[in-house]
């Protein structure tokens, strides 16, 4: 088996991380060159990651990822450029293009914690998982009495060594569980994190059952805007689904689990066939895809989120890839029936099988049903009033929802000023009264949606061969923070 992902970058971090005989043993295991991932046939077979046929179902079959039979694939159209490669590290980490620069920060920061064993700054505490490479422990810092959570990944695997470095890359965000330090010894590396003790959003949704659109569209916001940072910054997750997303203890979501992450440059595009079966995209079967994979992911979770189920089912993973690449999804009768036209709108638009077609983080993040559980716009004294019957959204709130002001916004808001087929004027049950007049705010959403022009799907920067990567902060990080993560 062989496959690389960037040799350069991963010489680089490496050259920090280890001693020189770690080195060794690692660069003999790598490729240089700029290669894509394919996976034959049987390879594929061995890919059973998680194939939940319901959200009951809590077996989980541990994932395999090898990517056998990788060969290089030249194209006309460029698909796979390589990483990009950075200037070194320069003392205030200046903004700079690629991964290089901020993973040549961090490991100044690192390479001191590595001349220590994580024994004498750390005391191991009881297994809290199991992964393909290791298990993840409990922790408590012997200094400051923290508790954390410690993932072992035996060394051997390229996967292990790309994992530790997107990682380092992504970690600070907010929505990442952030690395406190790593360690390592000739078998393994010791990754201390943030402990997430809320668990698993998956045993939280197996627990609790269909989620209200206003608890679904939060999950799904802060989801979005995490994979969002991600491309932002060059890495497609390639296995987002609630598995693999934690919880800490005041209830925020955490996205883990890099292990199948892969990074990008501008124009390029991956094949190995990764992911798990029940979240997978349907270009990630053909073999040909790109950071829209994961905005299918997101989509197939709130599926699950909103009505309990997941889309795409069937009895082997053969079925589920089958259903995944053949099934039109019906919205409209059954299930469906409860759950908000916007809602629909909002999973048709990510579990779009063209590619071009489907959302972008950025256009599902601006998506007024998004937008009405999640900025609390509609929170006016409109909605909050004691009027049973009549709903209101001013052309102020249209706005809002639709980033576009204008003259038509204004006949828009007059066109719904009412609804009254979700509306129940005899129901004696104020609760019920505000259900139902939310239900009407969110249906009217649906004509909104219907008038309002989405821009096209933009080409992002990931597919472009034109546009560099460029590396960003989000609002709520510091460039500083990125390169002291730990
Ligand atoms: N920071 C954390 N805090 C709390 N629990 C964690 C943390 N990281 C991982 N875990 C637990 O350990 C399990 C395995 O972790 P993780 O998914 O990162 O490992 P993995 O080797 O990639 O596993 P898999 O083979 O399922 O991909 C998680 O499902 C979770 O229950």
């Amino acid at each position: 088996m062989q496959y690389s992902s960037g040799a350069h970058g991963i010489y680089d971090v490496l050259r920090f991380f280890s001693n020189l005989m770690c080195i060794m043993e690692a660069l003999g295991k790598k490729r240089k060159g700029l290669e894509i991932l394919q996976l034959s046939r049987n390879s594929l077979k061995q890919l059973t990651i998680w194939s939940h046929l319901s959200l009951e179902s809590s077996s989980r079959h541990k994932k395999k990822c090898k990517e056998d039979d990788i060969k290089e694939v030249s194209s006309s159209k460029n698909v796979f450029q390589g990483i990009v490669t950075a200037p070194p590290c320069r003392s205030t980490c200046q903004p700079a293009r690629g991964l290089k620069r901020k993973i040549g920060c961090i490991d100044a920061a690192t390479q001191m914690g590595r001349k220590k064993k994580i024994d004498q700054d750390y005391e191991l505490g009881e297994i809290i998982g199991k992964g393909k490479f290791g298990s993840v422990t409990l922790c408590r810092n012997k200094v400051s009495g923290e508790q954390f959570a410690c993932k072992t990944l035996r060394k051997g695997e390229e996967l292990v060594y790309q994992e530790v470095e997107i990682m380092q890359h992504l970690s600070g965000h907010p929505g990442i569980v952030t690395l406190r330090a790593v360690y390592e010894d000739a078998e393994s590396f010791y990754l201390v994190m943030e402990f997430c003790s809320g668990g698993r959003l998956l045993d939280q949704m197996a627990r609790e059952g269909n989620y209200s659109e206003h608890r679904a569209a939060n999950i799904l916001k802060e989801l979005v805007l995490v994979i969002k940072y991600c491309h932002e910054m060059g890495v497609i997750h390639r296995d987002i689904k609630p598995e693999n997303i934690l919880l800490t203890s005041s209830g925020r979501m955490k996205l883990a689990d890099f292990g199948l992450a892969a990074r990008v440059s501008n124009g390029q595009s991956l094949a190995g066939v990764v992911g798990s079966p029940a979240y997978v995209a349907p270009e990630v079967l053909i073999g040909d895809y790109s950071e829209k994979v994961d905005i299918w992911s997101a989509g197939v979770l709130l599926h699950a989120l909103l009505v309990g189920m997941l889309p795409f089912q069937g009895d082997s993973v053969e079925a589920i890839f089958q259903a995944i690449k053949k099934v039109n999804l019906d919205f409209e009768t059954g299930v469906w029936e409860s759950v908000s036209q916007p809602a629909r709108n909002l999973i048709a638009g990510m579990l779009t099988r063209d590619v071009s077609a489907r959302l972008t983080a950025d256009e599902v993040l601006r998506h007024p049903w998004l937008l009405f559980y999640t900025e609390q716009i509609l929170e006016t004294s409109t909605f909050k009033s004691k009027t049973r019957n009549r709903v209101k959204l001013t052309s102020k709130q249209l706005t809002a929802i639709t980033g576009v002001e204008s003259e038509r916004n204004k006949t828009i808001a007059g066109s719904f000023l009412s609804d009254d087929s979700c509306l129940n004027s005899s129901s004696d049950s104020s609760s019920r009264r505000s259900e139902e007049q939310e239900c009407g705010l969110v249906d009217a959403l649906a004509v909104a949606i219907s008038r309002v022009r989405i821009s096209e799907p933009k080409r992002s920067r990931l597919c472009s061969p034109t546009s560099p990567i460029r590396q960003q902060c989000s609002s709520n990080m510091k460039l500083n923070n990125l390169c002291t993560a730990f």
